[in-house]
């Protein structure tokens, strides 16, 4: 596959064909895996404020459910389209099978830019959608939660529709709600600190400090401002922060929690009173920074940008940030890539206990919950990191490797080839 077409849908194909071949897996495997159990594609009218109707159009893609019903997050972009949600469910039964925990992979996402929906027009889509996707969901079927520009708000939303769609009480439909609405304690904060956790991990391997060291992150929504919060409370600076407005940045460290509260309130980094400096947003990626962790879109790093990478390790808070082109730089660079499939296997992780707790109506701390999600994700990376030593691969292929081997037991237990 040629770099030039950037299509994630063919990048998760690729990654998942090398790690079965480098497994020696029975044909069958990759032929199942290949492509999406189902997609479903809907339009959505919704009655716009000016009296107007206009439709959107949804997915939501079903990868494999050989482990568990399938799991993933709802996004809300301009870029969405069929063959992201199709990458992105890919991505989400590998990450389920990284951490062991019970689910397959879905995702969903509506093409729209919701900062120009009005409060009312964006209820309105999420309602339509919830609607929309209802036959092809459910508690023990298929279980939506956030990703980008996407909340508990309107995760509530979606469970209140969903609830009067079928006329049964069902809360562990979703997940990532309020904690106040059937949400779990640590879910807002799961996928940005397994990012931390993760770049924590990787350092002592390498033997580099985190006091004192340099931290640049792309995107400073949900994943990148968490992941900033705990990097600093491990004594990181965090030097550059970027969003789609530009690049701050300020060698001494931003201070993470006035520009969470400036974000609350500008909706961008950019103008940020204290950033000493301000840069087009691409120049993040290649800042000389001990860790680089990009939090925003796919195909961030590619073969155009990754000979400038700097860092020594890469925690990858986005799903898809590098191409596979760059993926074989970086590894012959010697730099450490923490694959999404582990790096933010938090966020799925949390809303695992989150369903778990919801299932049970019982609730957990805040302090079992990030006991429990650390304890999951420490041990995949250690088992990780032991299966890179001893095929000489990347970790992203020793993700794979030892993700697809559960998957693959599950689907050859239940006589699918
Ligand atoms: N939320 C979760 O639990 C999980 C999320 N992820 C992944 O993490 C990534 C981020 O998700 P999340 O934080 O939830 O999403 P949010 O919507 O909360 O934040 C996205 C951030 O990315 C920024 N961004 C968008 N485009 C660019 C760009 N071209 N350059 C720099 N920054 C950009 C946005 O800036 P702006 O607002 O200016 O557009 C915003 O700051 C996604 O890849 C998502 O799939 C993975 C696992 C779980
Ligand atoms: O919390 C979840 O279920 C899924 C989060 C997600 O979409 C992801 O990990 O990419």
């Amino acid at each position: 596959m040629s770099e030039k077409t950037l299509n994630p849908f063919e990048i998760a194909q690729q990654q998942v064909k090398t790690a079965c071949d480098k497994l020696g897996t029975d044909p069958a495997v990759y032929e199942i895996l290949k492509n999406p159990k189902r997609v479903l594609e809907v339009s959505i009218p919704v009655k716009m404020d000016d009296g107007s109707t206009k439709s959107f159009i949804g997915y939501r893609s079903q990868h494999n459910d050989a482990v568990g019903p399938f799991k993933g997050g709802i996004r809300f972009h301009h870029d969405v389209t069929r063959d992201e949600v199709k990458a992105l469910s890919t991505w989400m039964t590998f990450k389920c099978g990284v951490v062991g925990i019970p689910y397959g992979g879905g995702k969903g996402g509506i093409t729209v830019d919701p900062s120009e929906l009005s409060k009312g027009e964006l209820e309105r889509l999420s309602r339509g959608f919830a609607r929309a996707i209802a036959p092809i969901i459910g508690e023990r079927i298929d279980i939506p939660a956030p990703d980008v520009n996407t909340n508990g708000q309107i995760m509530a939303w979606f469970v209140d529709e969903y609830e009067k769609t079928t006329g049964r009480f069902e809360p562990g439909v979703f997940t990532g709600k309020p904690v106040n609405f059937y949400g779990s304690l640590g879910r807002t904060e799961a996928t940005g600190y397994g990012v931390a956790i993760m770049a924590r991990d990787a350092a002592k391997r390498i033997g580099l400090p985190l006091e004192g060291a340099t931290v640049a992150i792309q995107g400073f929504g949900n994943v990148g401002s968490y992941a900033a919060k705990y990097m600093v409370e491990m004594g990181s600076k965090i030097t550059a922060v970027s969003d789609s407005s530009a690049c701050i940045i300020n060698e001494a460290g931003l201070d993470v929690a006035a520009l969470v509260e400036y974000v609350n309130k500008n909706k961008k980094v950019k103008g940020f009173p204290g950033a000493a400096k301000e840069v087009d947003r691409n120049e993040v990626l290649t800042m000389d920074v001990d860790i680089l962790m990009p939090c925003a879109l796919e195909n961030q790093i590619t073969s155009k940008n990754v000979n400038d990478i700097k860092a020594k390790i890469v925690s990858e808070g986005a799903n898809g940030p590098t191409t596979p082109e760059a993926d074989k730089v970086l590894f012959s660079k010697g730099i450490i890539v923490i694959p999404d499939i582990l790096a933010n296997a938090g966020g799925v992780t949390v809303s695992y206990f989150e369903w778990v707790q919801n299932l049970m109506r019982y609730t957990w701390s805040f302090d079992e919950v990030q006991e429990k999600q650390e304890k999951l994700m420490v041990k995949a990376f250690d088992d990780i990191w032991a299966l890179k030593e001893e095929h000489s691969v990347d970790m992203r292929t020793a993700a794979y490797m030892m993700s697809i081997k559960r998957i693959a037991d599950a689907m050859k237990l239940r006589g699918w080839y």
